[in-house]
């Protein structure tokens, strides 16, 4: 028999992990490992979704603790361990705390995955994913970050709404970094059943639905009182059935850039990318606007100082 690929989530007993556990059990794509501090409620979370495989007809293996050995030779190793924001903050305020928190994990899959595929979801995610190559050394096509799915999928929903219609003939990407400042929106590249988004929507429209897109991890935490999960964990599980399934799919993700975009200083940033067993296997560089272009170099500025930080809190 084939092996089933093994997959870790570190932070499930939280809402962003316990739904990437929710989807990739849906979707039967693994073996789920379930690692968090609060081993009890990773185990009530794999409880109650176990026994709701038989209407929702899945049958998934789940193994939950806040042992990190447990994470032994996974395939992809998925880390939502950190602090949410609260209402009226930024992800970057986040840093110093979360910084730790990834250390520590990733130390553990250095010691006991060294050959998984990490996907970081853990905020501020771009210098989050600097702290984890440093920490395990892996090569930058195992380390990426979930950011330019969840953002695209926002931008995507956000045209779709603007002018009613159905969000799968949108085809939106944003890439730059994952904070309410710096995301790119790319609008010159976004189109809907083939029709450009500029010839669809009134220059002041576009800015609408491009800010609500840049604001819309604020917007949610301010309704919920804490940061969303549900479109999130659709996001990660993408990412991880892209790769145990091999698909190849073309997803906007944060990875280190080697030279790609003029950005020389192996900065972390989302950019289009090749998902496969492999991991980030292509990066991909495409033509952006002049004010997409500027946008970028300033999402870069950005990344380097949130960077400084994370680097100096581990
Ligand atoms: N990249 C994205 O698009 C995106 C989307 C949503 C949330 N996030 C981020 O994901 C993180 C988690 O969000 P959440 O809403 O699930 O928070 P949460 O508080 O619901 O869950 C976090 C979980 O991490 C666990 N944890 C903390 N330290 C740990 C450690 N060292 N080892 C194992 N588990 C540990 C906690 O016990 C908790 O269960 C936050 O940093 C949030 O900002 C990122
Ligand atoms: O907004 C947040 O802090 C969480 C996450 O990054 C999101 O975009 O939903």
């Amino acid at each position: 028999m084939l092996k089933r690929p093994k997959i870790t989530v570190v932070g499930s007993g939280g809402n962003v992990g316990a739904a990437v556990v929710q989807w990739c059990a849906q979707k039967e794509l693994g073996d789920l490992v379930l690692i968090d501090l609060k081993p009890n409620v990773a185990q009530g979370r794999a409880l109650d979704l176990a026994q709701g495989g038989a209407f929702a007809g899945f049958n998934a293996s789940f193994t939950s603790t806040d042992d990190s050995s447990f994470m032994q030779d996974s395939d992809v190793v998925v880390i939502t361990a950190g602090v949410p924001r609260k209402p009226g903050q930024t992800r970057e305020e986040l840093v110093g705390i979360n910084a730790g928190i990834v250390k520590t994990v990733c130390e553990n899959v250095k010691k006991y995955a060294p050959n998984c595929i990490l996907i970081l979801v853990s905020n501020p995610l771009d210098a989050m994913l600097t702290v984890a190559q440093k920490v395990t050394s892996f090569p930058r096509e195992r380390v990426i970050g979930m950011s330019g799915v969840l953002d695209s999928s926002r931008f995507r929903s956000n045209i779709a709404r603007a002018l009613n219609v159905h969000i799968k003939d949108v085809s939106a990407i944003v890439l730059g970094a994952h904070t309410d400042k710096d995301m790119v929106p790319v609008v010159s590249t976004a189109t809907v059943g083939g029709v450009p988004l500029n010839k669809l929507l009134s220059a002041e429209q576009i800015v609408d639905v491009v800010n609500r897109t840049k604001r819309g991890g604020a917007e949610l935490t301010e309704l919920i009182g804490t940061s969303a999960w549900v479109a999130p964990g659709f996001g990660v599980t993408a990412m991880v059935e892209s790769i145990v399934l091999n698909q190849g799919r073309i997803l906007p993700c944060s990875v280190e850039l080697k030279g790609e975009y003029g950005i020389s200083e192996g900065a972390c940033l989302c950019v289009p990318v090749k998902l496969t067993n492999k991991g980030a296997e292509k990066v991909f560089e495409i033509d952006l606007s002049t004010e997409e272009k500027a946008a970028l170099k300033a999402a870069h500025t950005a990344y380097l100082e949130v960077r400084k930080i994370a680097l100096s809190s581990v």
